[in-house]
């Protein structure tokens, strides 16, 4: 078997998506997610340039080898733009095994370990009030999960709030949105939000909150100690994590679980972190991370540890990535909660799935491979389009993180 030809697709369904597709000499091909929000044609030229070419005659059965031949050979190690292009052609490379095998995904990794993969939603509101509203809204769609995040008194706009059906960050536009943040208001903020949810549901329902990334790491350690009461599934992203040690400072002050590893892209960005139990659950995901060759060698280290999966789910990530998680979530031993975070139907349309929700659960489907194709003719009709996550500053004008 021969790889004859490969090509990337960026569409733009309602938001930005890069695909590659592998064709073989055999008629199957394999598609994978390389989308890299606001730096998407970064990994498209990675890919077009530097990759494909090398990729002409291979066999796409080798899936180890190619995934070394890309890592080991570039020189250049890890980073989001090499990664996600090597992810792009594992994820293509196990869907066409999985297709010649005639089998769904999950079977090739090992077989089912459950029954359905627990999602968690993004409830969200401008205050208080609206994020109920949002929370109430998900319980009854059956999410037994869901993440609270609500605007900050005092701050225009923050991360994960937005009015209407799907939160969508990327702003269609030359440059990107500044923002406003304010540490002291937020802190007092978050522990009043998760005490009305639980006055108002009980305690059935699994909570989260995503920190973004916008503490130190005292200020985080404060945050999950003031969020203890109302028992979180996790905290995550409570600060950047590039100083994998930072976390041990909010460890020692809070029983909250820690979750992190959304912009990670490779084992080492998450080694200390596994190793020294300074986390809960390990964030990275198939397309950012390597594709499903590395997430099971990250996910076999967490699991020595104790640390369980909790895939990074946007919707910046496309379905394709979305389809190959949950084969990998429902074979993961170690599986803690997938995020979903729901596609505009537009996007959906473009990229039809064997994948389905019901009652808190997503289910891979059947269908040999990961399940997601592509219609490339629908996908012509949204030409890309620039756009970027929004920057945050301080009052003061200081540059922070957003
Ligand atoms: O957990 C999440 O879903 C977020 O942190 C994302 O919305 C994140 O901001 C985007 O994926 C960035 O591309
Ligand atoms: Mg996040």
């Amino acid at each position: 078997m021969r790889i004859t030809n490969a090509y990337c697709i960026v569409t733009s369904p309602g938001r930005n998506f890069v695909t590659l597709k592998i064709v073989t000499d055999e008629g199957v091909y394999g598609i994978g997610d390389a989308t890299l929000n606001g730096r998407e044609l970064a990994v498209a030229s990675y890919l077009n340039d530097h990759v494909i070419p090398c990729l002409i005659g291979r066999d796409p059965q080798r899936i180890e080898d190619i995934w070394q031949y890309l890592y080991k050979g570039a020189y250049w190690r890890r980073g989001p733009v090499t990664m996600s292009a090597i992810a792009a052609v594992d994820t293509a490379l196990w869907d066409i095994k999985a297709k010649v095998a005639g089998l769904p995904l999950y079977q090739l990794l090992g077989g089912k370990s459950r029954d359905g993969v627990m999602v968690y939603a993004h409830a969200n509101g401008r205050d208080i009030e609206e994020a109920l509203d949002r929370v109430d809204y998900y319980r009854e769609k059956g999410f037994k999960a869901i993440r609270v995040q609500t605007g900050v008194p005092g701050l225009d706009k923050v991360y994960g709030v937005q009015k209407g059906e799907a939160y969508e960050p990327a702003i269609r536009s030359a440059a990107p949105d500044e923002t406003l943040w304010a540490t002291e208001p937020y802190l007092d903020h978050a522990p009043r939000l998760f005490e009305a949810v639980r006055d108002r549901f009980g305690w059935d329902l699994h909570l989260l909150h995503d920190v973004h990334h916008r503490l130190t790491p005292i200020e985080a350690a404060r945050l999950g100690r003031s969020l203890e009461p109302f028992r979180l599934f996790w905290m995550e992203d409570p600060t950047p994590a590039e100083n994998q040690e930072a976390f041990r400072l909010i460890r020692q002050h809070t029983t909250t679980p820690i979750a992190v590893g959304e912009v990670f892209n490779s084992i080492h960005d998450c080694r200390e972190l596994i190793q020294n139990q300074l986390i809960d659950y390990i964030r990275a995901t198939v397309v950012h991370a390597g594709g499903i060759t590395h997430l099971r060698r990250i996910a076999g280290l967490a699991e020595l540890y104790q640390v369980r999966t909790g895939c990074h789910g946007a919707t910046d990530l496309s379905p394709v990535c979305m389809g190959a998680a949950l084969h990998f979530d429902t074979w993961v031993p170690n599986f803690g909660v997938q995020e979903y975070m729901i596609h505009s139907a537009e996007t959906d349309a473009v990229f039809p799935h064997a994948y389905s929700y019901a009652d808190g659960a997503l289910h891979p489907g059947e269908a040999p491979g990961h399940g997601v194709d592509i219609d490339e003719e629908l996908a012509a009709k949204y030409p890309y389009t620039p756009a970027y996550l929004p920057v945050a500053r301080l009052r003061d004008g200081t540059m922070w993180n957003w």
